[in-house]
């Protein structure tokens, strides 16, 4: 499957056309829906206040309950915009946004309101996207989960069975450890307090794909195929498999996986590898880990330069934003990795 995400968040729309989703999926947009809800902006006071009702809308591609084969479009129309909030900074570019570099590429075109097509709105098609995913996924036994693994140095519990992250996905703050979870919200709202904003990082995994996939060779790889999907999130800043950065401080006798056999299937007694080796699956959980950097917008004052003139001057950013992007990223996470795991599939 390919698809094209388009849209800006201050437009009349956004949405996404898949391409190559398989004929006859009895396509639920219950769950569709239900992806989406978790993603929604203005749910809670950690995040942005933006309220958006984020229905969607299938214009193609679907017939009767159940998918074509032809391009599958949904939108979502935008209703909250304010747009006047950008208004000042049209030609100062907010530090660390895709404001400047938005500016060069589309030669001073851009649409500035709201971050155009560089804002985190434009992840609301790409869970659309990643829900179909996860509906063809889940017929092959292939399943998708996440849950917030820090934010700001607070952890969450350690993720022991995989099977928890279908709970996880239920809950409105999606952590293992809800103690956790409420001492992230308060360091988000301390920040938010701050006229500031924080990181964090989030953990995913996908069961259920079979040992074989994927190649050593570059463009074929497991860990580069999934990356792909999941450097295109905005703010995502690191992404790492299995043990990741750790591997850095341990001893081969502790990072190796000792084989065995359960079920008669072969399996790995730890999973510190992520679930590949040599770039091929091994038929253990794909886990990765992804950092997500601290929001951009933030109300402190700012170093910035006016492009119309080239001088340096002061910003100060107005607006709803989300003082904490990694929250409501976990669902977008999911979506990015459900998409690559269909690419592995060969769907
Ligand atoms: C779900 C989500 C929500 C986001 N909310 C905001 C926000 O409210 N304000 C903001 O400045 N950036 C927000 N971002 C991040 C920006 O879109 C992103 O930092 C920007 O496009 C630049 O991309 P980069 O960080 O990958 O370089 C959000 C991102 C996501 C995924
Ligand atoms: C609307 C969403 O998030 C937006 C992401 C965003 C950004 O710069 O990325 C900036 C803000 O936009 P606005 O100033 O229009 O409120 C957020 O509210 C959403 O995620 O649905």
């Amino acid at each position: 499957m390919r698809h094209i995400i388009f849209g800006e968040s201050h437009g009349p729309v956004i949405g996404v056309t898949v391409e190559g989703v398989p004929a006859g999926l009895a396509l639920d947009l219950k769950k569709v829906q239900r992806e989406l809800d978790r993603r929604r902006p203005g749910q809670d006071p950690t995040a942005t206040a933006r309220k958006e009702s984020d229905r969607v809308e299938v214009l193609s591609g679907l017939f009767e309950g159940k998918t074509t084969g032809t391009p599958l479009t949904m939108i979502i129309r935008n209703s909250n915009q304010h747009s006047g909030d950008y208004d000042a900074l049209r030609y100062t570019p907010r530090p660390s946004h895709g404001d400047y570099a938005g500016f060069i590429k589309s030669k001073g075109c851009q649409d500035h309101r709201g971050g155009g097509h560089f804002s985190g709105r434009l992840t609301a098609p790409l869970v659309a996207a990643g829900a179909v995913a996860k509906q063809i996924l889940a017929q092959k036994g292939v399943t998708v989960g996440a849950h917030i693994s820090s934010i700001y140095g607070i952890c969450d519990a350690s993720l022991e069975d995989t099977a928890e992250l279908a709970a996880v996905a239920e809950k409105a703050f999606p952590v293992l450890d809800d103690a956790k979870g409420e001492e992230m919200r308060q360091a988000i709202l301390e920040a938010k307090e701050e006229l500031d904003s924080v990181g964090g990082a989030i953990e995913c995994a996908v069961t259920g794909l079979p040992a074989g996939l994927g190649a050593p060779d570059f463009g074929c790889n497991v860990e580069g195929i999934f990356s792909q999907y999941l450097f295109a999130v905005p703010a995502v800043k690191g992404v790492d498999f299995g043990a990741g950065v750790a591997f850095s401080l341990m001893r081969g006798s502790e990072a190796n996986d000792p084989f065995a056999v359960e079920d008669g299937k072969v399996v790995t007694k730890t999973n510190h590898a992520g679930g590949v080796n040599g770039g091929i699956t091994n038929g253990m959980p794909v886990t990765f880990e992804v950092t997500i950097r601290p929001t951009p917008s933030i109300a402190l004052p700012q170093e910035s330069v006016d492009l119309r003139t080239g001088e340096e001057i002061e910003i100060e950013i107005k607006g709803r934003h989300d003082p904490c992007i990694v929250p409501r990223a976990v669902p977008v996470i999911e979506a990015a990795a459900a998409l690559a795991a269909c690419a592995l599939l060969g769907i």
